[in-house]
């Protein structure tokens, strides 16, 4: 070999070492770049993902800062509450232990105070009875068994010296020394007579015979508070005492209707044999404070229904007709009849008479609000016409209603919206 060639044989091979490590460069290169590229997208994969969990994470920590915060603030208010129920409970007590004054009571001496027995005295005629006998001065005694009343009726004379309250059902017998007896435990609205017929029997014929007996033992003078329902559903209207009546004596009102006839009869059997002085007043439909908001009765329902904005329900066609009267005309005639020598049944009511079609209208116009009048199924045996004939107490009593019909309602209606509003007070 020439050394010219060799020279050319080492150019050949320094050129096939530099394209070789051309391409090597080259490849890596390559790759590097390929490196990069997968880096740099997979960096802002994470970049992506990081940002979304921050959104995510700043979201989760406020929502959970905000339940922290309610759950917070309902512990505050739960405890709150229970303080406020604390103090209100204190604040009662407190209350109750201060002595409330009595109602004013006249002083009578021991020649003209009477000792008197009010039977169901803690229902809604009852108290209102004891609430003028008090304040005329007399020793009073409520046997109650708190069926139909209300302790609440009386509570202004508890712990009063001149007042006694007995729980006790009348069909079990009393021994109290009493000058006279106002009998007139019974339930009294149909819903409530009907609600056990048996039990409303046995107060109205052993009760009464109890309560006859009790007279004859001590000498007292008993009222008996017999009804309108004697004359069932009347043949003749207006209804005098003389008339017999129209009783269906199977019928669901009879344990009522019956039961008084029942207590009529005894009371003359015991006025006739045995000497008892007896006075009976039949007591026509009533209303007035004190009445209870589910009692059934008309002036209720009518009244709590308008108050309410609900329907007013007239059972059948609603042209029966009532005649009402306010309670303290009806506690009047019943001091005047114990207080006179008649000893026949006389009649105390409100002559003033309405269908209960009107009396739904007048009720609706007193309260105002948006009742509408509906109609419901008529009552069994419901009577027709009802209203009294009033000359026997006009004439013996010297007694006559003085509250008209408005101006008793108008009455009624503040006492059931005091009621009304002190139910959803405590609901
Ligand atoms: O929501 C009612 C309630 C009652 N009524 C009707 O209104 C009339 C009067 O019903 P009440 O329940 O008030 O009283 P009643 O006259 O039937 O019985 C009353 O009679 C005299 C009292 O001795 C007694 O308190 C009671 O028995 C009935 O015709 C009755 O069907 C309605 O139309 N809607």
């Amino acid at each position: 070999m020439f050394p010219s060639d060799s020279a050319k044989h080492g150019r050949q091979m320094l050129i096939r070492i530099n394209v070789f490590l051309a391409l090597l460069l080259g490849s890596g290169l390559l790759s590097l770049g390929i490196i990069y590229g997968l880096v740099v997208s997979n960096n802002n994969a994470l970049k992506h993902e990081f940002t979304k969990k921050e959104f995510q994470f700043s979201g989760t920590t406020d929502s959970e800062l905000n339940m922290d915060l309610v759950y917070k603030l309902k512990k505050e208010l739960a405890s709150a509450n229970d303080k406020i129920e604390q103090l209100e409970n204190k604040m009662q007590g407190f209350e109750e232990r201060i002595k409330k004054p009595y109602p004013n009571v006249k002083y009578l001496n021991y020649r003209t105070k009477k000792r008197i027995l009010v039977t169901g005295g803690a229902g809604f005629v009852g108290s209102h009875l004891v609430d003028k006998l008090m304040k005329a001065g007399h020793d009073i005694t409520v046997v109650d068994n708190f069926f139909t009343g209300v302790k609440a009726n009386v509570e202004q004379w508890i712990g009063h010296a001149n007042f006694e309250l007995i729980h006790q059902d009348i069909v079990n017998p009393l021994f109290v020394e009493v000058d006279e007896i106002y009998h007139l435990a019974s339930p009294a609205s149909p819903p409530h007579y009907m609600f056990n017929p048996v039990k409303t029997i046995k107060t109205n014929t052993i009760g009464t015979i109890n309560m006859l007996g009790l007279a004859k033992r001590v000498g007292a003078k008993v009222l008996i508070a017999s009804t309108s329902e004697v004359y069932g559903d009347p043949e003749v209207h207006p209804q005098p005492e003389t008339y017999w009546g129209h009783v269906n004596p199977i019928g669901p009102r009879a344990c009522y209707d019956e039961g008084k006839r029942v207590s009529e009869t005894l009371s003359y059997a015991y006025a006739k044999h045995e000497k008892v002085s007896v006075r009976v007043a039949r007591i026509f439909n009533t209303h007035g404070p004190r009445m209870h908001m589910n009692d059934g009765r008309v002036v209720s329902n009518f009244i709590v229904q308008a108050l309410r904005n609900e329907p007013i329900t007239v059972y059948g066609r609603g042209n029966q007709t009532r005649s009402f009267q306010y309670v303290s005309d009806l506690v009047d005639g019943l001091i005047a009849l114990m207080d006179s020598n008649y000893t026949q049944p006389v009649n105390l009511g409100n002559p003033t008479e309405h269908t209960i079609n009107e009396f739904a209208a007048i009720i609706k116009g007193l309260v105002g609000g948006k009742s509408t009048v509906i109609t419901s199924s008529a009552v069994e045996d419901d009577p027709q016409r009802r209203k009294p004939d009033i000359t026997r107490a006009m004439t013996y009593l010297n007694w006559k209603p003085k509250v008209g019909l408005k101006e008793g309602l108008k009455m009624t209606i503040n006492y059931f919206k005091q009621e009304l509003r002190k139910s959803q007070k405590t609901a």
